[in-house]
């Protein structure tokens, strides 16, 4: 039911002394973690929000969901970045890339990303997908001013209106932002959407738990309570009183930043299902936005394999010895799908007849990570038992956890992200915004 840290691809590169070494420095990032006493302290209310949440909130997310499903057949999520990967990361991990197919199919409504680009002809696309059904919108923004998603709300907000009339549109429209201040809380108080908080002490990378990610999540037709009894679980194991070296989140800080220290500065997310690929896109912005700053950092990119390994696994195997391996998996099978018999043998495929295809994936795990090690790639194991909302909730605050100690153990503030900024003051100058000269 939680993360596992496997060391079994790493005996050549890392010896258990140099965890020792390691280990009083990351027991110290815990503790100031916990005490709330280290730099960014302010954005750390992640830490407890499996148990923390606000209940009056989630009821309301739970009949905001229910209302969703029983007046839409399309769910328009708009938001980037933290406001946007958790909610599509779980979706895509526990129902699939197919999972608008398959809600279609179960009567629930389909969930459509956008704002998380300035592309038209994007939403040219989903208006078109949309047609003439029934549909609803969250727009999600912590700051309310972020581009993308601000012309993408315009764009749905008036396709709305002109559909239901401002009264109806207004009841088929969330709002997640702050509970404070922001354009999107204006337009939300005047026009009288609902409201949902993203909270103040959480980063839009850390809030997949809150309403940021909880309200599409639960309209998607999956079990919330369950996904934040497993992230509680996790909780409870980080701030358990017990040998720092027992917890997988220290665990993999210690090792990660003993293999960055030795000039593995690319770190490869790596997964057999290609439903990961979005949980992988979760991970890149959690780990980038709070590892890279300050002129160093580990650089994380994802693969899903065996799709992968016949492209960017020429690099890896072969290519210059900057990265590591993460692989992320699952031991219980979760298809019972076996390889059928054929009229004959002309594919040879017959010695895998009957064999689960779940065995061929895990043969073609062991032997990659056999080939990619013995080329002196390291590889971390993490695995999880099931695919379900209770392990990828865990998952989910194993990794905000690690990382948090990750930056802490390298002297990087790991809840900031002041580089983002940059394109976008360019952007609004080159756009002549008023406030920004050219
Ligand atoms: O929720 P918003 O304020 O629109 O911000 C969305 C995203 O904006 C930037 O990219 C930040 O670096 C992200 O951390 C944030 O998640």
């Amino acid at each position: 039911m939680k993360v596992t840290f496997k060391k079994d691809y790493l005996k050549d590169f890392v010896a258990d002394s140099e965890v020792e070494l390691l280990k009083p420095a990351a027991g110290l990032a815990r503790d100031t973690l916990l005490a709330r006493t280290g730099v960014g302290n302010e954005m750390e209310d992640w830490l407890t929000l499996p148990t923390d949440h606000d209940q009056g909130e989630f009821t309301r997310i739970l009949k905001a969901a229910g209302k969703i499903k029983s007046d839409s057949k399309v769910l328009v999520v708009i938001g980037i970045g933290g406001s946007y990967l958790g909610a599509r990361a779980v979706i895509e991990f526990l129902k699939s890339e197919f999972h608008n197919e398959k809600a279609a199919k179960a009567g629930l409504p389909e969930v459509y990303f956008v704002g998380t680009s300035a592309s038209g002809r994007y939403i040219d696309d989903v208006i078109n997908l949309i047609g003439d059904r029934d549909f609803s919108i969250n727009i999600i923004s912590k700051s309310g001013t972020t581009t993308e998603p601000a012309i993408a709300f315009r764009v749905f907000k008036s396709l709305i209106e002109k559909k239901y009339g401002k009264d109806e549109a207004s009841k088929r429209i969330f709002a997640t932002t702050d509970a404070n201040k922001g354009a999107l809380l204006d337009v939300a108080k005047e026009n009288g959407y609902e409201r949902f908080i993203v909270p103040d002490g959480i980063g839009g990378r850390y809030s997949v738990l809150s309403a940021v990610g909880l309200l599409p999540i639960a309209v998607a037709g999956i079990d919330i309570k369950q996904l934040l009894a497993g992230a509680k679980a996790a909780q409870d194991d980080f701030a358990k009183d017990e040998d720092i070296l027992a917890k997988p989140s220290i665990l993999y800080a210690i090792y990660r930043n003993i293999l960055y220290r030795k000039g593995f500065d690319v770190e490869t997310i790596v997964g057999y299902e290609p439903q990961f690929r979005y949980l992988f896109e979760w991970w890149k912005q959690l780990m980038a936005e709070s590892e890279g700053k300050d002129n160093k950092g580990i650089y994380p990119t994802s693969a899903i394999f065996s799709t992968d390994l016949h492209s960017i696994g020429q690099y890896i195997q072969d290519g210059k010895k900057i990265l590591f391996e993460t692989i992320l998996d699952i031991t219980k099978p979760i298809s019972d799908r076996v390889v059928p018999a054929a009229d004959d043998d002309t594919d040879h495929l017959d010695y895998l007849l009957n064999r689960p295809i779940k065995e061929v994936n895990e043969a073609a795990l062991t032997a990659t990570a056999q080939a990619h090690t013995s080329a002196g790639v390291p590889n971390i194991l993490l695995q999880l038992d099931d695919l379900d909302e209770f392990n990828l909730g865990n998952l989910i605050y194993f990794f905000e956890a690690a990382v948090s100690v990750s930056g802490y153990l390298n002297a990087i503030n790991p809840f900031d992200q002041p580089g983002v900024e940059i394109y976008k003051t360019n952007m609004f100058r080159i756009l002549g915004k008023p406030g920004y000269t050219k």
